[in-house]
């Protein structure tokens, strides 16, 4: 079963993270099924911008799958990994085309940063969001740190990055980080009305206003401040922190018992 579903509709294409029973957690065929993807979408003329969302109805992205990646120990083993995604998020906050966050649900540790990696974040209220690496010993380690402050007021982002805390989507929202929130019991019809109301005008308006908004951005500088943040989660990677904290959590619930 394909870990990432990709659809077309009404002019956008679709990617949906289907990983649903691990909370739509990204794993190593998560990685390159979204950068193929990301790159078929770009390069496809019926496409006007993209969606990235997740599966069910509780998480939009866990982030990294900690017990697939459990097994890399050390910074050398690390940081490709980290390395891989952050090449994703580049590539997906680079993208000619806008690009919007569907939360269908949680957005905690890398899929924080896969949606702050999109230009614009619609939301159903009753989720978790937040950059919870501090939580488990490490930083971002996929770009996200440059793309929040690249997207947020620095004190509302930084905020959100040094607290590691679970923020409501209201909370993310004065924090300005969310675009919108639905308010109806049918947040799925009420989120596709807001963004196909924000996407109505055609695809080369539309990729115009992106490329103006990419202009802006000094591209070779921004590759080596989400290197230099890959490599530095990489370092904290290996440390006893993180691997205690990963223990803990995957042990949770034999505890509980
Ligand atoms: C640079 C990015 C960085 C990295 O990986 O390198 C990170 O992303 S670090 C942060 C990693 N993510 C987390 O620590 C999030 C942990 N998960 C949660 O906080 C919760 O699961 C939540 C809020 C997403 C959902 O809570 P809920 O109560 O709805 O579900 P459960 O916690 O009972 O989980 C259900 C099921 O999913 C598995 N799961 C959840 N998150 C992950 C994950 N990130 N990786 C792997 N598996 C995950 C969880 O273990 C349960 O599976 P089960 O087999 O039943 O134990």
């Amino acid at each position: 079963m394909s870990s990432l579903l990709e659809s077309r509709k009404d002019g956008a294409a679709i990617l949906t993270i289907n990983r649903s029973l691990k909370r739509n957690a990204i794993n190593y065929d998560v990685m390159e099924e979204m950068l193929e993807a990301i790159s078929r979408a770009e390069a496809d003329s019926s496409v006007s911008y993209i969606i990235v969302t997740g599966s069910g109805e509780q998480s939009f992205c866990s982030g990294g799958d900690v017990r697939e990646f459990h097994n890399l120990r050390t910074e050398e083993e690390a940081y490709p990994m980290l390395r891989k995604m952050g090449t994703v998020l580049e590539r997906l906050f680079l993208c000619k085309k806008p690009t919007v966050a569907l939360l269908n649900g949680h957005a905690v540790g890398g899929g924080s940063e896969l949606a702050i990696a999109c230009d614009f974040r619609i939301s159903r209220s009753n989720i978790q969001v937040g950059f919870i690496q501090g939580s488990i010993g490490l930083t971002t380690g996929w770009g996200g740190t440059v793309f929040a402050l690249e997207r947020m007021k620095s004190d509302h982002a930084m905020q959100m990055l040094i607290s590691a805390d679970r923020y409501s989507a209201e909370e993310a929202f004065e924090k300005g980080y969310m675009t919108y929130i639905t308010k109806s019991a049918n947040w799925h019809s009420e989120a596709y009305e807001y963004i196909g109301n924000l996407f109505k005008r055609s695809s080369p308006i539309l990729s115009s206003y992106k490329m103006y908004w990419l202009s802006r951005l000094d591209q070779d500088k921004l590759s080596e401040r989400i290197e230099q943040e890959i490599r530095n989660c990489a370092r904290l990677w290996a440390k006893d922190e993180h691997h205690i904290a990963v223990e803990a959590f995957l042990n949770r619930k034999k505890k509980q018992s």
